[in-house]
């Protein structure tokens, strides 16, 4: 068998296993792409939200990277919660010395409402990090902070996209649009083009780790060599079958179905590209 394309994140974990690093590693996995981890943070938290949080010693996230980059291949990575200054300036340093497509799911809230950064960071996270990224993949209340404007229609979601590829220097924003009403309808604007993806809304509360999932699933197709606009539509796909096959698990918001797909057997015309 050849060696399979090699997808890495660098986050904080959900030992509860619907969001952060587990979420990344499932959907690597399902995608058939061989999934590292980096961790940040240990998170103490579940469906329920977040108990406490244990922010990993400086050195010991520097010295995960190094584990990783001297010795395996890596063809694509995200990031997903990265908590304070010091960490980015890590980040910052290692990602200059990697030219592989870089994704960035700017984690602030989880979905049970807890901070899950601190608030002196998100300008470094906007100054430093954005400007090294591919793709950029925030929410809507996200995308509000990195604009530093509030978002209420859909012209509003394309025009922050813009803003985040022409005035705060990102290859490409994907901006979401699953706070929104109706359709859930995400915008990419990669700097020429303004690509629409939607999909029907799902009536569910079970939506913990959607973001986590989208972006790692978009991390894996690009290891595959697949291009943004088709990475983010064959995403799409994916995390909304895995919204639609959610589990009600846990007595919060409960998580999705990483192998939903499987259900609807379309996306499976990926291996085709390998
Ligand atoms: N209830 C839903 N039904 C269908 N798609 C959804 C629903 N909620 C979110 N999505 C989709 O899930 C993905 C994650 O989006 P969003 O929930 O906005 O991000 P985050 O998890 O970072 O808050 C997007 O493609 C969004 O359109
Ligand atoms: C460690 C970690 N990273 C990210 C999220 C966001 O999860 P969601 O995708 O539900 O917004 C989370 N709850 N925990």
């Amino acid at each position: 068998m050849n060696n399979p394309a090699c997808a890495l994140t660098i986050a904080g974990t959900d030992p509860s296993g619907g969001a952060g690093i587990q979420a990344d590693l499932k959907t690597f996995q399902e995608l058939q792409v061989y999934g590292m981890s980096v961790i940040t943070s240990v998170v103490a938290q579940n469906t329920t939200g977040v108990k406490s949080v244990h922010h990993l010693p400086l050195d010991m996230l520097s010295q995960q990277l190094e584990a990783v980059s001297s010795d395996m291949p890596v063809h694509a990575f995200k990031t997903g919660m990265i908590a304070d200054i010091g960490m980015m300036e890590i980040i910052r340093d290692w990602i200059k010395e990697i030219h592989v497509p870089y994704v960035m799911d700017p984690v602030m809230i989880a979905t049970s409402g807890d901070a899950l950064i601190n608030e002196n960071a998100r300008d470094f996270l906007r100054e430093h990090l954005v400007p090294l990224a591919a793709l950029v993949t925030p929410n809507i209340s996200e995308a509000e902070d990195m604009v530093g404007e509030r978002i209420r229609s859909h012209e509003d979601m394309k025009n922050a996209a813009r803003k985040i590829v022409h005035t705060l220097g990102a290859g490409a924003a994907l901006v979401k649009g699953g706070h929104m009403e109706g359709q859930a309808v995400d915008y990419l604007y990669d700097g020429e083009f303004m690509y629409t993806y939607t999909s029907e809304r799902i009536e569910t509360k079970n939506i913990h780790g959607t973001g986590c999932t989208y972006s790692a699933a978009i991390t894996a197709f690009l290891s595959r060599g697949m291009e943004l606009p088709e990475a983010v539509e064959k995403s799409k796909t994916f995390v909304t079958a895995a919204i639609r096959h959610s589990f009600s698990l846990g007595q919060g918001n409960g998580p999705t179905n990483h192998w939903g797909i499987r259900k609807e057997e379309s996306i499976y015309d990926f291996h085709d590209h390998s």
